[in-house]
């Protein structure tokens, strides 16, 4: 055991940058129920986020630690120290100041902005090898690289930190506590990036924050890694608080999942790319169907629910995409300005063309004319209509009207082909240091945070920045505007006006937009001291 700082890296509670904290005490009332209690007695908890502020408008949105309750826990030499693949590398342990900006493009006299702090090894850690008891589960929609961060979650624990003791939730949140747990190691999860889905299995709904955090009690998790998108890390961040208002040593650590890019703050999520390159094997397939017929149209749906990354990036990647519909990019199909007439101008120029659809997309139009069963999933996410079954029926209905140009359609869905798939290189190599980010973050005591990459850097970010909004396609940035350029298809700007002001503000104005309540306290905050 070694409770004494190493000078070249301080404490982590002697950090240098001015603590502007406000914080106001909260005592644990919960009875001991189990070893995942710490040794340690738990002070009351600071529940407030930390937020520091440095000069020059510098703000650091720092992550809870373990330390913030229990002041006195005893840390221990990081046994990277003496691994010798790592013990050559200059400057391997991550500084305790290090902290990564949110925004790279500034002006000369600007402030320094909103920054988070840098993620990997510490110095020092707070569990020792045979303390620890690991915990990872999945949750919500599959996405390809799942595998690879379970595979590199127990490989980090083990390889880097001598864990021997991680267990599989099964099932999502409510494997918690309605199904068994499995035992992972290095050797069971071997080969399990070269598959598709999650081994784990994964599960919408059934999250109770008692039953789970009970459960954790129970078997002694000390450490849990929650694998999943925006719901997952609402869930996750529950839990948090949860685990800190029982005063115990436990890490929650959240790894964002989600196929269709919609967390924000984070550059891209895991799986994104794999996403984009599958799509091209649909688009391609369109392209092939409608250039080999006379007046031949490919439709092909992607998964985006509220957000068109994957349309988006499908298209521009693909070339072969003459028209792309978006949730962000509200359109009409009659009338000037609209689909039918840019499908009829299309055919006319080039005898064939691809649309390519986000499955949100125009959802208003067709609950017009589907009747619309508005259910929701058991997560309590809003069940979508077939928005490429409908568009491909209209365009035919249109075309079979006006008589003049007789077409064929064909529709892809290629939507679960492409979830399904096992990760790429790029995102497999983007798995690997998401997971081992995650466990030096557990390790070094930091809690409450999602593991992910900020400006090309892996960061810890609070649960609060991940879970205040969505991530959408701005369609007032330089991105949808070289999309459209590349299209050459029309911006449907007669049904846009409001919606691009309200997109626009949100760029100007990110921290205000779809916050919560406690968001937009602490954005004001944060605004005020970096101005
Ligand atoms: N606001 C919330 N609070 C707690 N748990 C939530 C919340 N929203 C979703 N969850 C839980 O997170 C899990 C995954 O959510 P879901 O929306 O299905 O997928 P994703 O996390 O991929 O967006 C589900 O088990 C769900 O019950
Ligand atoms: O898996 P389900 O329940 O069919 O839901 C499909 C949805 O899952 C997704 O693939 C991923 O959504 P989540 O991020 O919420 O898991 C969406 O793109 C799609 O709308
Ligand atoms: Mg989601």
């Amino acid at each position: 055991m070694d409770s004494n700082s190493n000078s070249n890296f301080p404490n982590h509670n002697q950090d240098p940058i001015k603590q502007n904290g406000f914080f106001h005490p909260k005592l644990s009332s919960e009875p001991a129920r189990s070893p995942s209690r710490a040794a340690a007695m738990a002070s009351p908890a600071n529940t407030d986020p930390k937020v520091v502020t440095g000069t020059a408008g510098y703000v650091l949105e720092d992550v809870p630690h373990l330390t913030d309750y229990f002041p006195n826990l005893p840390t221990y030499t990081n046994p990277l120290q003496d691994n010798p693949a790592y013990s050559v590398v200059k400057q391997y342990f991550v500084h305790v100041d290090d902290s990564v900006p949110q925004k790279v493009v500034v002006h000369k006299d600007g402030a320094r902005g909103v920054h988070f702090r840098r993620a990997g090894p510490r110095q020092k850690v707070y569990f020792e090898a045979d303390e620890v008891q690991a915990a990872i589960v999945t949750c919500g929609g599959l996405c390809p690289g799942l595998n690879t961060v379970i595979r590199e979650l127990v490989c980090g624990l083990n390889h880097m930190y001598g864990v021997k003791k991680v267990l599989g939730i099964n099932g999502g949140y409510r494997g918690f506590y309605a199904r068994n747990t499995i035992t992972l190691t290095p050797k069971s999860v071997n080969d399990i990036h070269k598959r598709g889905g999650t081994v784990l299995g994964t599960s919408r709904g059934g999250h109770d924050t008692k039953k789970i955090v009970d459960s954790i009690q129970d078997r002694g998790i000390n450490q849990v890694y929650i694998i999943g998108g925006d719901g997952t890390q609402k869930g996750a961040s529950v839990i948090f608080e949860e685990v800190r208002r029982r005063g115990l040593k436990v890490s929650v650590v959240g790894i964002p999942k989600t196929i269709d890019n919609d967390i924000p703050v984070i550059d891209k999520s895991f799986g994104f790319d794999t996403a984009v390159e599958e799509a091209q094997r649909a688009i391609n397939a369109a392209h092939v169907e409608a250039e080999s017929v006379e007046n031949g149209i490919g439709v092909v749906k992607l998964m985006g629910r509220n957000s068109g990354f994957i349309a988006m990036y499908a298209t521009l990647a693909s070339r072969d995409v003459d028209c792309c519909l978006i949730p962000e990019s509200p359109f009409y199909l009659e009338g000037p300005g609209g689909l039918f007439e840019y499908i009829e101008k299309r055919l006319k120029e080039n005898g064939h063309m691809v649309i390519v659809i986000a499955e949100g997309a125009g959802q208003e139009l067709v609950s017009e004319s589907v009747q619309s069963m508005s259910t929701q999933d058991a997560s309590g996410n809003k069940l979508l209509q077939d928005v490429g079954l409908w568009i491909s029926q209209k365009i035919k209905d249109h075309f079979a009207e006006q008589k003049t140009l007789p077409i064929t359609l064909k529709y892809i869905d290629p939507t679960y082909m492409i979830r399904a798939v096992p990760s790429n290189a790029s995102d497999n190599v983007y798995c690997t240091l998401l997971a081992q980010s995650a466990v030096h973050g557990a390790m070094a005591g930091y809690t409450g945070y999602t593991s992910g990459l900020v400006n090309g850097r892996q960061t810890y970010i609070p649960f609060y920045r991940i879970t205040e909004r969505q991530n959408h396609v701005v369609i007032t940035d330089r991105m949808w505007a070289r999309l459209l350029s590349s299209t050459n298809q029309p911006s449907f700007l007669d049904v846009k006006g409001d919606h691009e002001e309200k997109k626009e503000e949100e760029t100007l104005h990110e921290h205000c937009s779809k916050e919560t309540s406690a968001s937009k306290d602490i954005s004001s905050r944060i605004h005020a001291a970096a101005c």
